[in-house]
């Protein structure tokens, strides 16, 4: 791979030895991976292909997996280059707590983050960029999320409308992208030696509203995909001499993970905390990540929770539709916007002033005398009392190709949570023998064995 001029002779000074090894790791294959979503179940095709697990990563596995297949449309693999897994390990929030991704589409980090927040607190996932953030809201639908908001917002609108009010952040910061080269030569392009410092200057106003948001106590996760030290190593030692309350928390460092550099830096042997993954020295594409704790103690009164917004009509048909349905939810606030029914994480206070892309879980729809249910609750459906049928793959093939299909024998009637290998895949809708296909428009395709395939 032709790297730029500069960049080689940037590295080569700041690598010394190890430069040709470095340099040499561009002209090897790109390694892929994928995570599983402890949520979901997990499917035969599945099992098959959690060989060569990530060491680093609970969940996380070498190989590719297929857009198309009926395992990622159910949301029970993700598709992430191994080392962005780290980011999500290192950031792995317990159960219950508030957490912000403030940099999120599309949105690798933030289904990690659900794995292991499993449906409980909540989770604000951001994406500033308005084009980026309808990716976000497709993966979050499909890990079936029922503890997450997504805003479309800058980082100081949200530091205004939530201070002090999280107990993690995870800032993957916007970059420059140099461990993307391997994989992307195209982003080789917008690299000039001056780029990293434009990006760190981003940097720094992102991470100071950033700091706005935490509670004290709270964790702030930071990392990027660039080699740069201007974003990394010395982005933490700007935090740390801005605000003397972050203290660094050690990354444990195993398969070729290894310590940041401090001498890339200001010379504050804290930095060794941090982490810095290179492809010469682990399988994966490359990353730069630091967890620090916040000893701040502002306080900060607590915000005004959201209140259920339904009209008389529209809590009837909710609640008929439940009643029928056998539904038992989480506790969600829930209103409705326009026509469609939100189900909105309680931990979120009012958020008025937001561009809110999504409030929480969308339910469904009211239609002029009933409810009809959204495919968004068909895939949060795995632990919830619903209606089920399992389908097979030829039925599912044609399920997401928006076929009606027959069923052997009279089903009992009316809306079904439709399953395929124990995964939610959406709704139908059984009237005497056929089921009536539910499945979104805009997602249909002409799935075959052989387009399908995990
Ligand atoms: C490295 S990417 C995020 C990748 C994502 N976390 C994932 O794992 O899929 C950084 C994101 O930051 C967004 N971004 C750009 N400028 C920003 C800003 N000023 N404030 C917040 N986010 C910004 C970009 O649109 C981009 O989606």
């Amino acid at each position: 791979m032709q790297l730029p001029a500069e960049f080689i002779t940037k590295y080569k000074k700041l690598l010394g030895d190890e430069a040709p090894a470095f340099f040499a790791a561009f002209d090897e294959p790109v390694e892929k991976g994928f995570r599983v979503n402890p949520l979901k179940a997990t499917t035969p095709a599945m099992t098959a292909k959690m060989t060569d697990a990530v060491p680093y990563s609970q969940i996380g596995y070498y190989g590719k997996v297929n857009g198309n297949s009926l395992e990622h449309l159910a949301g029970a693999v993700y598709s992430q280059e191994p080392s962005a897994m780290t980011v999500g390990e290192v950031a792995r929030p317990k159960l219950n707590e508030r957490v912000l991704d403030l940099c999120a589409a599309p949105g690798g980090k933030t289904t990690h983050l659900l794995s292991y927040l499993k449906q409980t607190g909540l989770l604000v996932t951001n994406e500033i960029n308005p084009k980026r953030v309808t990716a976000l809201g497709d993966n979050v639908e499909r890990y079936g999320a029922l503890n997450t908001v997504i805003t479309n917002e800058t980082p100081a609108h949200l530091a205004k409308a939530l201070p002090g009010f999280f107990d993690r952040i995870l800032v993957d910061a916007p970059c420059s992208g140099e461990g993307m080269f391997r994989k992307d030569p195209d982003a080789m392009q917008y690299w000039s030696p001056d780029y990293p410092a434009e990006c760190a200057a981003r940097q720094r106003e992102i991470l100071t509203e950033t700091v706005k948001m935490l509670k004290p106590g709270g964790h702030l996760i930071y990392s990027t995909c660039t080699f740069a030290p201007e974003e990394d190593e010395q982005m933490i030692a700007w935090l740390l001499q801005t605000y003397p309350e972050f203290e660094l928390e050690p990354i444990a460092k195993t398969a070729g993970i290894v310590d940041a550099k401090p001498q890339w830096a200001d010379g504050n042997p804290e930095l060794a905390k941090a982490a810095r993954l290179f492809p010469h020295l682990m399988r994966g594409e490359g990353h730069f990540i630091a967890k620090l704790v916040y000893h701040g103690t502002t306080a900060v009164k607590p915000a005004k929770p959201v209140r259920d917004e339904l009209t008389p009509l529209q809590r009837k048909l909710w609640a008929k539709f439940s009643d029928q349905q056998h539904l038992a939810l989480p506790p969600l606030v829930l209103q409705a916007h326009g026509d469609n029914l939100y189900g909105i994480p309680v931990a979120m206070p009012v958020t008025r002033k937001l561009k809110i892309f999504r409030a929480g879980i969308q339910l469904g729809t009211f239609k002029k005398n009933r409810f009809e249910p959204s495919y968004a609750l068909a895939l949060a459906s795995d632990d919830l009392a619903l209606p089920k049928l399992a389908i097979d793959h030829d039925q599912w093939e044609k399920y997401v190709h928006g076929e009606t299909f027959q069923l052997t024998q009279t089903g009992a009637a009316g809306f079904t949570v439709l399953t395929c290998d124990e995964l939610p895949v959406g709704f139908g809708k059984v009237v005497g023998r056929t089921v009536k296909n539910f499945f979104p428009k805009g997602l249909r395709f002409l799935a075959t064995d052989d387009n399908t395939v995990l």
